[in-house]
């Protein structure tokens, strides 16, 4: 058993997967960066501003992001905070990440590096080992203990693989050691989400919706197959299950995203965004890799071209069924 686990980031991802690790760890300290959320933790057991109601485990703590000998002492670190943030952190923090096992669940692609979390956190602290963990997993179901999968993408040291399995035990797993390609499937589902938000606003019935979901499906399979070197990807859950949870649940923050731009709620262009929408973010990376691969991408692009300005939704939606596969 791992006795100390780090989760960089107190919102909703990091305070989730700190409660379902922590029975299975010593302890879990939390690095947040605001202090009234670190009190909270330490001295009610409870991450006030994310989940009011939820009873922390006596065994999770909270430190501020400065404290670098907390870091330190931990065996094991997940990352847990917005895409975006992802390098500037790490690189922050490489001296006391170096070396360890370490675990990212946040979801993006950086522009125009066009590399993934794991990408960058290896770029920046030299492990040659980073895992990724993704699935149909929204951060308040897990928090409450709710069963769900996700896979973890582990590349071939098979202690890393253990230490992992066992420390998200509480989870349904399955594996990949193609680990651009699992975090490639997170990505994709947010774009394929906006997409489906988007398509939502302008035809609203049942079959309308499953037929551009498997549109959208079809287009992420045809992407995957050109460069995924795991061939049993399509079933796993990081991608049909979260594409699915993503794509169909309003709770999703990117579903959302598409829904209000094409009910004209939410302006655009919306391509820059600080908020958690991260497919906005992604969307233009995921046209150039298919670009480079050669691969088209109709729907991906109509996403594109509609958060980069174009606000006749109907029009861009309808051009998409023009170009079908
Ligand atoms: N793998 C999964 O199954 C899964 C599920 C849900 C979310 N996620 C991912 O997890 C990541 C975090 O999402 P979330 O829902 O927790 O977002 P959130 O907005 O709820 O929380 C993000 C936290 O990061 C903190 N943060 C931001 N910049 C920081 C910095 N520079 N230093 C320290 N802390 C900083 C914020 O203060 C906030 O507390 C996203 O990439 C999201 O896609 C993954």
């Amino acid at each position: 058993m791992i006795s100390k686990v780090g989760v960089i980031g107190a919102g909703s991802m990091g305070t989730a997967v700190a409660q379902s690790i922590s029975r299975r760890v010593g302890e879990v300290i939390v690095f947040g960066r605001r202090q009234e959320i670190v009190d909270s933790i330490n001295t009610d057991n409870c991450n006030k501003r994310y989940f009011p109601g939820l009873r922390l485990n006596p065994n999770i703590h909270a430190r501020l992001m400065g404290d670098r000998q907390g870091l330190a002492d931990c065996e094991a670190v997940i990352i847990a905070v917005p895409s975006s943030e992802v390098r500037f952190i790490v690189n922050a923090t490489h001296d006391e990440l170096t070396g360890k096992f370490l675990v990212t669940v946040a979801k993006g692609l950086e522009y125009p590096s066009l590399k993934t979390m794991s990408e960058i956190i290896r770029d920046e602290t030299g492990n040659p080992d980073i895992a990724c963990f993704s699935g149909p997993t929204f951060a308040d179901e897990v928090a409450y203990g709710h069963i769900a999968g996700a896979t973890i993408g582990a590349g071939g040291d098979p202690s890393l693989r253990a230490t992992i399995s066992n420390l998200f035990g509480e989870f349904i797993l399955d594996f990949s050691d193609d680990i651009r390609a699992v975090e490639l499937c997170g990505v994709l589902k947010n774009v394929y989400a906006i997409g489906t938000g988007m398509w939502d606003s302008v035809y609203g019935n049942h079959n309308e919706h499953y037929t551009f979901l498997n549109m959208c499906y079809k287009e992420m399979c045809i992407f995957l197959r050109a460069i995924s070197r795991d061939k049993g990807i399509f079933t796993k859950f990081c991608c049909f299950g979260d594409f699915n949870l993503t794509a169909n649940v309003d709770k999703s923050r990117n579903r959302t995203l598409g829904l209000m731009v094409g009910k004209k709620i939410v302006k655009t262009p919306y391509l820059e965004s600080g908020v958690t929408f991260e497919g906005s973010r992604s969307v233009k990376g995921i046209i150039e890799l298919a670009e480079n691969h050669s691969i088209d991408m109709p729907i991906a692009r109509f996403v594109y071209d509609v958060l980069s300005g174009n606000n006749n939704v109907r029009e861009s939606v309808d051009g998409v069924i023009r170009k079908a596969p």
